[in-house]
């Protein structure tokens, strides 16, 4: 629901066109000269075509009116033909064009958008909710590239068309070309001031009717409450308050129409009269020897009358921009997102000077990496510092996330490659931030973390996380089959290390059950899955990457016991080696680990392995005594 409202909401209407911001959106276009190019070409082409018709009736006319039928028709009927068929040429050009352009716009506006949300920091979704991101997107991007594209033909069809119309009728005769003019001002000033009206009623009758959709959406689903509750005059005020405004709102667009256009031809009406009065008097003064055939005369009454289309467009796409401002803000704002968390200066140069010895390492094949032994070769880091990770340290960190308390205080914490950590502790205790910090989706405020004995911020971001496997409680599965979900972790995977990954979390047993075994289709977001089963598939899939750190965060809540202590046997041998932090609230999982931290605000509150701690009887007896008691009385209950 509020994602749908957010989607709904209408921006505010910018008095002041900020051209800064559209001129850096036009830049895009500019980029694109195979569509732009001829875009212009042909809005100049139809308005000059459009001119030029209008001189043709008066070349006819006077021919007709001198020759008679004598005057040459079929020169007549083959240049109007002509024009019809370059006209209508131009017409598809633009379409074409427009189209294109368009489109393409939106493609890379949302290729870059769609690039810079995979760069930026966690913390930049912990404030932005998804539909937020996603109408961003989606409705700014179509609707700015709309803007460009056929914006860019309405302002230079109308602007040439009207300088064209103006210094045609200049030509002809300048003071009838002044008094024609003199139409303009009040012509281009009540365009905009009704289409701007015009536009802020029919937002508004818009957002009463998303409003009204939703109402009747809840009151049906929510009859029953409804009911119970005696809520159905208070409802029905409150409805019939947004019907009322609707009405409203909508008479006052209809009476608005209705309004703008009688005035506006009005106005283009007395363009034509005040040419036709001039005019007539200068017809008059023909016959005492001024050359004002009766072709002109028409020709002057219809170019006056042609003034109104091309400004009401122009200020109709005025409108349009004015009204999308906020839109083509967030866009450029959203773009122009420098991520926190991103390689400094000095690795990137690092990583630069190791290039040439990488492409002259590179003999055209990936190393053949076992997804299951440590024994294998570490592919080297692009940066040329040591690729394999011996220690983890967290040292005197201190973090809180964006404007929240402290949740880490001068945390410390050795961790070396063989290791696997446990963290157990009560919730919101400071568990999975630890991860967080660990994976470099969040950084220390103060303190560090090294690798190695190095802050990790001056190693390649991008080669760090590709040493991390992620299980996470929720794991997200991406739509496609079972295999191609756990060959996300190893593009180059074969299908025999897809099994075998598989086989050594126990995942193999329910996929050869599946009706299509590893080729079933596992739905959007894995929903035809259970959740133990998307567990048991990103566990493959992330033992598949082989990473040098493994991160599980409550990964195996939704596993039975069972399988869970399958999974245990297999993943002793894939832990060996490695560097392991493991967040459970289930305490059996935990028993083997080499150490349990007991975390509990932001600090270590106790550590030890499983009977070190429970000989202590601090917390972790505790925890562990009262879970224990409770699995039993379930158990006896569900005997
Ligand atoms: N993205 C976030 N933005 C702001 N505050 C957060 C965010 N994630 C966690 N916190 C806060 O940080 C504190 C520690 O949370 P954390 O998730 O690390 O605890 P936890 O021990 O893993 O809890 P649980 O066992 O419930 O998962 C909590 O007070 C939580 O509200």
């Amino acid at each position: 629901m509020s994602d749908t409202a957010h989607t709904h909401q209408e921006d505010e209407f910018h008095s002041r066109l900020d051209t800064g911001m559209w001129l850096k959106l036009f830049r895009r276009a500019r980029a694109m000269p195979r569509y732009l190019v001829p875009l212009i070409a042909t809005a100049i082409f139809i308005a000059a075509a459009e001119t030029t018709l209008s001189f043709m009736n008066k070349w006819v006319i006077d021919g007709v009116d001198r020759l008679g039928r004598d005057a040459p028709f079929a020169l007549y009927i083959t240049a109007f033909l002509a024009l019809a068929a370059l006209t209508s040429g131009g017409v598809w050009v633009f379409i074409e064009m427009a189209g294109n352009l368009s489109n393409r716009l939106a493609h890379d506006i949302r290729r870059d958008g769609f690039d810079r949300l995979q760069e930026l920091e966690f913390a930049f979704y912990d404030t932005r909710p998804v539909g937020w991101l996603i109408s961003r997107l989606t409705s700014d991007c179509d609707r700015l590239a709309r803007i460009i594209a056929w914006g860019t033909l309405d302002i230079v069809w109308g602007s040439v068309f009207v300088t064209m119309i103006a210094a045609a009728l200049l030509w002809i005769n300048w003071r009838l070309g002044l008094i024609v003019l003199s139409v303009l001002p009040p012509l281009a000033f009540v365009s905009y001031w009704f289409q701007k009206r015009m536009l802020l009623s029919a937002r508004e009758i818009r957002k009463y009717n998303s409003r009204i959709t939703a109402g009747y959406n809840e009151s049906i689903q929510g009859v029953r409450t409804t009911k119970t509750l005696v809520r159905e005059a208070a409802n029905l005020g409150e409805f019939k308050e947004l019907t009322t405004r609707m009405l409203d709102a909508s008479v006052r667009n209809a009476r608005q129409s209705s309004l703008y256009y009688p005035i506006v031809a009005t106005l283009g009406a007395l363009a034509g009269g005040l040419a036709l009065w001039h005019g007539g008097v200068l017809v008059n003064t023909r016959f005492l020897g001024a050359d004002f055939t009766v072709g002109t005369l028409i020709l002057c009454v219809q170019l006056a009358g042609m003034f109104f289309h091309p400004i009401n467009q122009m200020a109709r796409i005025l409108t349009e921009m004015q009204a999308a401002q906020a839109a083509g803000e967030r866009v450029l704002g959203l773009l122009a997102t420098e991520p926190k968390i991103k390689d400094g200066p000095a690795v990137l140069e690092r990583v630069k000077a190791e290039e040439p010895k990488a492409a002259n390492r590179a003999d055209g094949n990936t190393p053949p990496i076992s997804a299951l032994s440590r024994s294998v070769r570490i592919p080297p880091a692009p940066d040329g510092l040591p690729a394999r990770i011996d220690t983890v340290e967290f040292r005197d960190v201190t973090f809180r996330y964006e404007n929240g308390p402290v949740v880490l205080q001068n945390f410390n914490l050795t961790v070396r490659a063989g290791d696997t950590i446990a963290l157990v502790g009560p919730s919101g205790g400071g568990k999975s931030t630890i991860v967080s910090l660990v994976c470099r989706f969040y950084e220390p405020v103060s303190g560090s973390i090294l690798i190695n004995g190095i802050d990790y911020r001056e190693r390649p971001l991008q080669w760090f996380q590709s040493q991390l496997g992620i299980v996470l409680q929720a794991p997200h599965l991406f739509k496609g089959s079972v295999r191609e979900n756990i060959r996300y972790g190893r593009l180059g995977a074969t299908d025999a290390e897809i099994e075998n990954a598989a086989r050594l979390v126990n995942a193999h047993g329910f996929i050869t059950q599946l009706d299509r075994g590893y080729d079933t289709e596992v739905g959007a977001g894995g929903n035809r899955l259970s959740t133990g089963q998307k567990q048991l598939i990103s566990f493959a899939r992330a033992l598949l990457a082989d990473p040098q750190i493994f991160v599980m965060d409550e990964a195996t809540s939704s596993i039975d016991t069972e399988t869970e202590q399958l999974i245990q046997r297999g993943l002793e041998t894939v832990f060996a080696g490695r560097i392991s932090f493991v967040i459970a609230h289930r305490l059996s999982t935990i028993r083997n680990a080499a150490r349990i931290l007991v975390i509990g605000r932001g600090r270590i509150e106790e550590s030890g392995t499983h009977a070190e701690l429970l000989a202590r009887r601090g917390h972790y007896h505790e925890l562990y005594t009262s879970q224990f008691k409770r699995e039993r009385l379930e158990a006896a209950l569900n005997e």
